[in-house]
C-alpha cells in the first residue's frame, strides 16, 4: 500500500488543553477515512496539522510524501470546519476566484453544478442560505481537482438532499482516484462514504477500521428488542427486572438485558424472530413490539468513546454494544451467554 497521508505520534497542547496525545493515522491513495470522535476529540487539530496550519508539538505529519506546508497547492484540496469566504461574491465569483488560484482549474460553473448550486450561481455568498454556502466551500475545494481532498465536517449544516449530492460527489471522486480525508459527526455519513473509519478521542486515534470489522470489534451482536407491554412495566406489577429476565431466560437461551421498558436480546437471528416471539408468549410475558436491530458504527462510537471517557472521568465502564438502545437509561446486564 501507498500512504499519502500519514500522522505519526502527533501531539499538541494548547496551554493546559491535550488537543492531541498520540495520534496516529496513515491514509492509503485513493482511500476515503472518515476521522470520528466527541466534541473536542481533537479531529480539526490533528486535520489542521496535516494541513500545515497548526505545528505539532511533536511527532510527524507527510502528506503526498512531504511535509504539508510544501505540498503543491495545486494537488490538495481542503475545507477548514470554520471557513468565511468574502460575503458580497455571488456563487459564481467565488468559485471563479478559487479558480483563479491554479495554474490549470476545472470550469467554475461545472463545479457549482456538482455541488447542486447552479440555481444559485448569481446569489451573494451572505444570502445563501447556510447549507448552500457550505455546499459553495466544498464546491471551492474542487477546482483544482486534488489528489488529496481534506473535509473538515463537509456536510454540516446541509440537508438530507444535499448531503445525497455531496455524498456522491465524494464518491464519484474516491472512484476517481481522490484520496479523501473527512471529519464527521454523522456516523450513517461515515460508515456509507468510508473505507476506513479512525475513532479519535483525548486526542487519541483508539482503533482504525472498515466500518464491518469496527462494529465486529466493538458493536456486539445483532439483538432482538423487545418492547414491553404496559402490565409488565407498570408500578403495580410485582415483576422485577431480574424475575422478568430470569423468567425470560427460562426459555430463551440468548443472553437478555432488560432496561425500563425493553427487554433486549442477543445474538438473535432475523430468521429466528418468531421462535423468540413463541418463547416469549411461552414465557408469558406480554410485549407490544418487536424490533431486530444490528449494531452500526454509532455502537461503535459510544463504546470507544464513552470507555475512554470513563477511563478519564473514573466512571463506570459502558456495555459495548448497547448503542442502539442508549437513549434509555442503561440496560443491567445480567443474561447468561448462549450454552
Ligand atoms: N487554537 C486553539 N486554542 C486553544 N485551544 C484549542 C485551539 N484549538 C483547539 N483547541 C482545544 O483543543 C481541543 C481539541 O479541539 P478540536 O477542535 O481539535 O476538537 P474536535 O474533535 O475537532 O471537536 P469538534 O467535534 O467540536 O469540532 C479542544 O479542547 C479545544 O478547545
Amino acid at each position: 500500500m501507498n500512504p499519502v497521508v500519514v500522522a505519526e505520534d502527533v501531539a499538541k497542547r494548547y496551554g493546559e488543553t491535550v488537543a492531541l496525545d498520540g495520534a496516529s493515522l496513515s491514509i492509503d491513495a485513493g482511500e476515503v477515512f472518515a476521522l470520528i470522535g466527541p466534541n473536542g476529540a481533537g479531529k480539526t487539530t490533528l486535520v489542521r496539522a496535516l494541513t500545515g496550519t497548526v505545528s505539532p508539538d511533536s511527532g510527524s505529519v507527510s502528506v503526498l510524501g512531504t511535509a504539508p506546508a510544501d505540498v503543491d497547492a495545486s494537488r490538495l484540496g481542503v475545507l477548514p470546519q470554520s471557513f468565511s469566504p468574502p460575503d458580497r461574491l455571488s456563487a459564481r465569483e467565488l468559485l471563479a476566484y478559487y479558480a483563479s488560484l491554479y495554474p490549470e482549474s476545472r470550469d467554475p460553473d461545472t463545479v457549482l453544478a456538482e455541488v447542486g448550486l447552479a440555481d444559485s450561481a448569481e446569489t451573494w455568498y451572505e444570502n445563501l442560505s447556510g447549507g448552500q454556502q457550505r455546499r459553495a466551500c466544498v464546491g471551492s475545494t474542487l477546482l483544482n481537482d486534488p489528489d488529496v481532498l481534506v473535509l473538515d465536517e463537509p456536510t454540516t449544516g446541509i440537508d438530507p438532499a444535499g448531503r445525497r449530492t455531496i455524498h456522491r460527489l465524494i464518491e464519484d471522486l474516491a472512484a476517481d482516484g481522490t484520496t479523501v480525508l473527512l471529519t464527521t459527526h454523522d456516523m450513517a455519513e461515515a460508515e456509507r462514504l468510508a473505507d476506513r473509519v479512525g475513532l479519535l478521542a483525548d486526542g487519541t486515534v483508539l482503533d482504525v477500521g472498515s466500518p464491518a470489522a469496527l462494529v465486529d470489534r466493538h458493536a456486539g451482536s445483532d439483538r432482538l428488542v423487545v418492547d414491553l407491554a404496559e402490565t409488565e412495566t407498570d408500578t403495580e406489577s410485582p415483576m422485577t427486572a431480574a424475575d422478568l429476565v430470569a423468567t425470560a431466560r427460562e426459555t430463551l437461551p440468548n443472553r437478555i438485558e432488560r432496561d425500563r421498558s425493553r427487554l433486549v436480546v442477543h445474538d438473535v437471528d432475523p430468521t429466528d424472530i418468531g421462535s423468540v416471539a413463541d418463547d416469549l408468549s411461552t414465557a408469558g410475558i406480554e410485549y407490544t413490539g418487536l424490533r431486530w436491530t444490528e449494531p452500526g458504527l454509532e455502537a461503535v462510537y459510544y463504546a470507544l468513546a464513552d470507555a475512554e471517557t470513563d477511563a478519564v472521568t473514573g466512571g463506570p465502564e459502558s456495555v459495548a454494544g448497547e448503542a442502539s438502545v442508549t437513549s434509555n437509561p442503561p440496560i443491567s446486564d445480567v443474561g447468561g451467554g448462549r450454552p
